[in-house]
This record gives structure tokens, C-alpha cells and sequence, in this order.
């Protein structure tokens, strides 16, 4: 049987994962998701005409002195031409909902945010005044319509203002809560159960005897899972024995969305992933790629069930060229690849003929374009990974590159 392409099994991953359901969710949940639904806005932005500027909200003719003369509420018109003095009516801070009118030759002391009195058609700012409480000194005319904020000058009501399919950032959400929303309709983030197996493994902390090594792929695709958007649940220490398997997830299957396993899926005599779940809806393959070619996946107990390969390396290339696009692409998102970039390889390198490689790679973009590859092509290198920022893709008919020559390269990060 001829293997299964990258493509395939990145096309079988994603319909097994799905999507996930609509949602109201309060916006403190939201941020990252995906809206799911057009926003709709249900006031005007700002609500009301409101200052500026802490000032003096003013009737601009009575700040022209040939006018204010003339006015009964002027205390008097000093001899500089654009000095006036008027009465301090009303007091109106931020929050104020009830207001005078503004009495022509008056005017009222007033906030940035505040309200705008009836009659009032612009503010003076505090500094072109002296200040006044009880009279002001005005010492600059201004125009109508200054330093005012008109209602719906930013959002009308009734607006679209957000689309379907925008991803929520702290801006949006932000507007969101401006508009009064408490809540947003978006897909949900996937709940997903990581679970390492390998009876060789110990916690971090404890002392190792030989033939034991550190768990790793939990901390790093739990951590690839949030990166993503969506909730990690961690089970670290499954032994390789298929009934502990099952007892180990019975507790999680009504609430988590996707099951992803790491370890126990080759051609070993204690692959406990594999013998666990072959009864079950399940298929184990060889993809055609390097790392990450063996691979499981199918349905356990209704769930899905992503069964990665145990080689730390294998495991998170697997998960960036399989799961992370389908677990964005579940939320609704429709930019689910990684960022690439075509750049020169700074040495030559072999793949394997027929298998898709993926090498770890340093990628430095101020210095033209150039990509060096990190550590070999092995799956257990990885320091090497941890010191890369991309993936360098050779294609599967390609089984060597020398120095210089131009790839494809897929941002980590
Ligand atoms: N006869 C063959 N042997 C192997 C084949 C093959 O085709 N025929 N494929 C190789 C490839 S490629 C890979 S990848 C691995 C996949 O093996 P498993 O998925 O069964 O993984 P394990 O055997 O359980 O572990 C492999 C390796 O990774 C270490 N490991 C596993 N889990 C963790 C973890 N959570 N944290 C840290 N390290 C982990 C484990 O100790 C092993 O060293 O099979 C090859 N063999
Ligand atoms: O798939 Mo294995 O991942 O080559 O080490």
C-alpha cells in the first residue's frame, strides 16, 4: 500500500476534527475567537455630543467681545478683545445624566466625557482660562464645534461593524464592550485531552534511573494546544499497558472534544496507542513525511482520537503540520496556516526520496533571505527544535539540496 500524502492525512485530520458549536460567550472568554456572527451596533458611538476636553462648555458667539457686551449675564468685558468674563452656571462631570440648558451669556463648567448642556455649541479648554468657579476668564474665542465629540461620529447605530469571521483582539473586544455587548456569538475553543504514553517516563522533579527519560511531548503540545486558542487537558504518565490505557481516558470522554496521544503507534512489540484502539474506528498509516511518519487517527468512543508519534521531534512537527490547522480551522478561523517565506539555504542538505522533509531551521530575514538549517534530520534532536524559529520543507521528490538553494520555509512561531 502506497503511503498516505501529507495532504491526505492533513485532509482527514480536519474533517475528523470538525468544527466546533456556536456559542454565546461573555467577552472575557473571547479573546483569539473567531466572531461568528456579524456585530450589529445597537447605539451611536459616542452615545452623545460630549467635550473633549475639561473646559467650559460655552455658546461660541459669546466669547466675540462686540457681543458680549451686550449680554446680561457678562460680569464685565475687559480691554483685551477676546477676554471675557462670564458666569460659572452648572458644574457638570463625567457621569452627569441630568442637565440645565446653557443660559446665553453663561457657561458651565464641564468634562472630558461629560455630557454637553442643551445650547451649548462648543468648549473652551480649561488652560485658556483662569479657571473660575464662580466667574471665568476666557482669554481665546473659539469656533462652534470645538472640542466637541459629536454622537455617532465614530459608530452609527445600526452599523455592521464587525464582520463574521473577525478574530477578536483586544481592539474589537474593546468595541464590543463600548457597544454594551456583554457577549459574543463564537465557536467554541476545542477542549483536548493530550495524553503521553510510555512507561519509560517520569515526571520532571524526580530522580531517573536508567532507561527512563523526561516527559516532554505533554509540556510541548499542551503548550502548541493553548498557543493555539483552544483548552489542554494533560495526562502524562500512561503506562504502555493497553487496560491502564482505557482507564486513563474513561474519566475525560464526555468532555473533551479531541483526544491527542503521543508514543506507542510504530512497529514495536509494546505500542500501546496502537493495540488499545485497533478495534476501535481507528487507523494507523505511514505518511509520506520525515519526521512524523507513522501516524493514527480516527474515532474512540464517539470522540476523535489524533495519535501522534512518540519522537519529541516527530510529535510537534506532527502537530504544526496536521492539528494546529485543524483545531484553528474548528473555531472558525480562516487563516490556518503558519506564515512561509521562500529562502536560500545557508547548506546543503538529503531527504529521504518519496517522504516530504521537514527541517528545523534558523530563519533570518534582515540578512536576505537566508535559512540554516539546525541539527540533523533526526527525530529525537530536540534542542535542535527548541533553538529553531521555522520548518524548512524539502518536497518529496527532492533528495538533495546543495548550498544556496531556494525553499520553502514555515514559521514556527
Ligand atoms: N521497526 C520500526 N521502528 C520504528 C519505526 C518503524 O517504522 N519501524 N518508526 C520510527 C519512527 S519514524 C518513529 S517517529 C517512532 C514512533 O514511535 P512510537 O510512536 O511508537 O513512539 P514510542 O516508541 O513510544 O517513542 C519513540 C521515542 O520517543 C520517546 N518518547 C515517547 N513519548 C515521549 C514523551 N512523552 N516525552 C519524551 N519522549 C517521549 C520514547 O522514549 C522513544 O525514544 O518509531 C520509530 N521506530
Ligand atoms: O516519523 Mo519518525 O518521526 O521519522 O522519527
Amino acid at each position: 500500500m502506497s503511503p498516505t500524502t501529507v495532504a491526505e492525512h492533513r485532509k482527514r485530520v480536519a474533517e475528523l476534527v470538525g468544527s466546533m458549536p456556536v456559542l454565546q460567550l461573555p467577552l472575557e472568554e473571547c479573546l483569539g475567537l473567531v466572531l461568528a456572527a456579524d456585530v450589529i451596533a445597537p447605539l451611536d458611538l459616542p452615545p452623545f455630543d460630549n467635550s473633549a476636553m475639561d473646559g467650559y462648555a460655552v455658546r461660541a458667539a459669546d466669547l466675540r467681545r462686540d457681543e458680549t457686551v451686550r449680554l446680561v449675564g457678562a460680569v464685565d468685558s475687559p480691554a483685551r478683545d477676546e477676554t471675557v468674563r462670564l458666569v460659572v452656571a452648572d458644574d457638570i462631570p463625567a457621569g452627569r445624566t441630568e442637565l440645565n440648558p446653557l443660559e446665553p451669556g453663561t457657561v458651565q463648567r464641564i468634562m472630558t466625557g461629560a455630557p454637553l448642556p442643551p445650547g451649548a455649541d462648543a468648549v473652551v479648554q480649561v488652560e485658556w482660562t483662569d479657571g473660575g468657579t464662580e466667574t471665568v476668564t476666557i482669554n481665546r474665542a473659539v469656533e462652534p464645534g470645538q472640542n466637541i465629540r459629536t454622537g455617532g461620529d465614530d459608530v452609527r447605530k445600526g452599523d455592521a461593524v464587525l464582520a463574521a469571521g473577525t478574530v477578536l483582539r483586544p481592539s474589537t473586544l474593546g468595541l464590543a464592550s463600548a457597544l454594551g455587548l456583554p457577549e459574543l456569538p463564537v465557536r467554541r475553543r476545542p477542549r483536548v485531552l493530550v495524553l503521553s504514553t510510555g512507561s519509560e517516563l517520569v515526571e520532571p522533579g524526580r530522580p531517573l534511573e536508567l532507561g527512563q527519560i523526561y516527559e516532554s511531548n505533554g509540556m510541548m503540545l499542551a503548550s502548541s494546544v493553548r498557543d493555539a486558542g483552544c483548552v489542554a487537558i494533560q495526562l502524562r504518565f500512561v503506562p504502555d499497558d493497553v487496560e491502564a490505557f482505557h482507564q486513563a481516558l474513561k474519566p475525560y470522554l464526555g468532555s473533551v472534544d479531541v483526544i491527542m496521544t503521543s508514543g506507542g503507534v510504530s512497529a514495536g512489540a509494546y505500542e500501546v496507542v496502537k493495540d488499545a484502539l485497533a478495534d476501535h474506528d481507528m487507523q494507523f498509516i505511514k505518511v509520506a513525511m520525515q519526521p512524523g511518519g507513522p501516524q493514527g487517527s480516527g474515532r474512540y468512543e464517539g470522540v476523535p482520537v489524533l495519535s501522534l508519534p512518540g519522537n519529541p521531534v516527530s510529535a510537534q512537527v506532527s502537530f504544526e503540520v496536521f492539528v494546529r490547522p485543524a483545531l484553528l480551522a474548528s473555531m472558525g478561523h480562516e487563516q490556518t496556516e503558519r506564515p512561509t517565506a521562500q529562502a536560500r539555504i545557508t547548506t546543503g542538505l538529503t531527504s529521504p526520496a518519496g517522504k516530504t522533509q521537514f527541517r528545523r531551521g534558523l530563519h533570518d530575514p534582515s540578512s536576505g533571505q537566508v535559512v540554516t538549517p539546525v541539527g540533523g534530520p533526526g527525530s529525537h534532536l530536540l534542542s535542535a527544535l527548541a533553538l529553531s524559529n521555522c520548518l524548512i520543507e524539502v518536497p518529496e521528490d527532492v533528495t538533495e539540496l546543495a548550498a544556496g538553494a531556494e525553499v520553502t520555509v514555515r514559521y514556527l512561531q
